[in-house]
């Protein structure tokens, strides 16, 4: 998010004009249904820091905006074309596959649990908590983490339930309750058995205090059953896949981690970028 406020034509790129493009290609080959991956950035910063699907969309940053237009162009193209959607607002996605067969190797990585991961695993030197004094109990930034694998068995029903007739849909991908960066971090280091360094900086640009999913309607609508709401789930699978992804990654002798080391290629079946 902060670095779509240092490059936002990237985003408005990668999120509206391919956005756009790829609905083109989708009425060329009559597609009937599409399910879209949207964000809880749309709705900035709810007042009361959860958002269910009326609150007011509001971003507050350029990535929030660019996903916002996707929904429009979404809704716009659908009216008059009779696609239906489910336009899918992902909270915070964390966690990787609990089988460890797929997770994300993103260089330069920005997001908390995968930064406190590797931070665990001695790929950086420490974590730095952007923020320490929001309006929220412990002065962190509070978010609604979700397990990716019921990320994606959201996108299963969405689907399951648009080939059933259903009518277009936006629906919160989140559980409804919210953890600081310190909570996130204290799950981190029960899962590594141990603390982590980390220190406190400056908030980043472009963050929210607080943003929590209202969760009732995906529950309602779709019938979706999350298996994994558990932070430590959640944080036990993300450190699982960085040990399973250094164990494939030979470091040199010296310690220091190597740039550019064999990690899976970010287009093979075995790496998912987000
Ligand atoms: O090194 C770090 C990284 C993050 N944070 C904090 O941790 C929280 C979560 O940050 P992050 O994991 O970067 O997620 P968000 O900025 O909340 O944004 C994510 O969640 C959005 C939905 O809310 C998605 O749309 C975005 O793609 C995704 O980046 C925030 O309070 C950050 O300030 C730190 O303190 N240190």
């Amino acid at each position: 998010m902060s670095e779509s406020v240092s490059d936002p034509l990237r985003y408005y790129a990668g999120n509206a004009c391919a956005t756009r493009n790829l609905l083109w290609c989708c009425a060329q080959a009559g597609v009937a249904n599409f399910v879209f991956s949207s964000s809880a950035a749309v709705y900035g910063m709810p007042a009361s820091g959860v958002a269910d699907e009326l609150a007011p969309t509001v971003p507050i940053n350029p990535y929030g905006a660019s996903k916002l237009m996707g929904e429009w162009m979404l809704r716009d193209h659908a009216a008059a074309s009779g696609l239906r959607f489910a336009v899918l607002r992902y909270f915070n996605v964390a966690g990787s596959d609990v089988r460890g067969r797929i997770g994300p190797v993103t260089r330069n990585a920005t997001l908390l649990t995968k930064v406190a991961c590797e931070v665990a695993t001695g790929k950086r030197k420490h974590l730095a908590i952007y923020g320490t004094d929001f309006a929220t109990p412990d002065g962190t930034g509070v978010r609604d983490y979700v397990h990716v694998d019921d990320l994606a068995r959201a996108h299963f029903d969405a689907l399951t339930y648009l080939r059933g007739g259903g009518e277009s849909v936006v629906l919160n991908c989140g559980y409804g309750r919210g953890y600081s960066v310190r909570d996130v971090l204290r799950a981190v280091e029960r899962a590594n058995g141990g603390p982590i360094p980390v220190v406190d900086a400056p908030r980043r640009a472009g963050d929210v205090p607080l943003l929590i999913a209202d969760a009732t309607k995906i529950r309602r609508v779709l019938g979706w059953v999350p298996r994994y709401d558990d932070i430590d789930v959640i944080i036990g699978s993300a450190l699982a896949w960085e040990h399973r992804i250094d164990a494939r990654t030979p470091r040199p002798t010296s310690g220091r981690v190597l740039e550019g080391a064999a990690l899976p290629r970010p287009d093979s079946p075995h790496a998912m970028v987000v």
